[in-house]
């Protein structure tokens, strides 16, 4: 399958920040979210994959593109939404509609009123007035009806309400299927993740720690209450344990193969939620790398 977004050892150096390597391939049809403490270099990436950021080694081919060869047909199809939109305060949300809307040629003026509707948006207050929320809303209406091919999302819900969270989720699902398209978001919001995560990519002070299939990690992430105390050595699959008789393993076959061969008995077994296992594998991987 053709891979719209492949970076291979990439590594760029910020002052004293230092991110990568990065290894990431993107296929058509995925949502791939950053996950990481503030500051692993999430933003910095999804940067580059706009184009606004070079990179010092390594490759990164956008729609088979070579991202540093000069060309930039590939830009057209990509939409990026940072976390605020800069030297935009002076402009109302009309204005900075009819600027926004005649860079992308695919613009979806009825989607986009859809959108002023569904997030309540004042249109007449220039940006610059508007509350963290308002402007995120904002800039979530000027962003979807471009109908790019790939959308690269900043935080997209960091200062958005509870039932607009609701909205923008049901909205990224229902522009998913509108096509043959990608999201790479960067979040910290659990519920984004769950709900729309197919890959995680985690990071931790500008290190790839892995890249995960959402799916795959819920089933293999599991709590085992046991019956009797659990023996001292660390058993397969074992990433943490809470006393003598609770075990978090993060590979369920081998650690449930291990219990019947040496018939040890759980009362109870649970898999860990999405936060939780996001919190072990940044916990654990981090411990490998101080
Ligand atoms: N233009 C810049 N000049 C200097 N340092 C920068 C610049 N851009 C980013 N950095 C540094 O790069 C590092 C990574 O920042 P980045 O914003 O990519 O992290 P992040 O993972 O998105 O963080 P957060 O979750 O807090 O948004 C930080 O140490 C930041 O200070």
């Amino acid at each position: 399958m053709s891979k719209w977004v492949e970076i291979n050892e990439v590594s760029k150096k910020i002052d004293e920040f230092h991110l990568g390597p990065i290894n990431l391939s993107v296929e058509p049809g995925t949502i791939t979210c950053l996950v990481g403490s503030n500051g692993a270099g999430k933003s910095t990436l999804l940067k580059m994959m706009a184009g606004l950021v070079s990179y010092d080694d390594g490759s990164l081919t956008m729609f088979n593109e070579d991202y540093l060869m000069n060309k930039d047909d590939w830009k057209q199809h990509v939409s990026y939404m940072p976390q605020s939109l800069l030297g935009c305060d002076p402009f109302n949300g009309h204005q900075l509609k009819e600027l926004i809307s005649t860079w992308y040629p695919d613009w979806d003026e009825e989607y986009f009123n859809e959108l002023v509707d569904l997030f309540e948006i004042n249109l007449n207050k220039k940006y610059g007035r508007l509350s963290p929320g308002g402007k995120q809303r904002l800039n979530i209406a000027l962003t979807l009806p471009r109908n790019t091919k790939l959308l690269l999302l900043d935080e997209p819900t960091s200062h958005i309400d509870i039932p607009a969270k609701a909205k923008f989720m049901d909205e990224i699902v229902r522009w998913m299927d509108k096509g043959e398209r990608s999201i790479i978001m960067s979040s910290h919001q659990a519920d984004d993740i769950k709900k729309l995560a197919d890959y995680l990519v985690l990071f931790h002070e500008g290190m790839q720690l892995g890249t995960f299939e959402k799916e795959e990690l819920t089933q293999q992430f599991q709590k085992y209450w046991m019956q009797e105390s659990l023996p001292h050595e660390v058993i397969p699959g074992e990433i943490d344990r809470k006393g003598d008789r609770v075990i978090i393993s993060q590979d369920n076959v081998e650690t449930e193969e291990f219990f019947k061969k040496n018939q040890l008995s759980y009362i109870n077994r649970e898999p860990l939620s999405v936060e939780e296992i996001i919190t072990v594998l940044l916990d654990k991987k981090r411990e490998k790398t101080t």
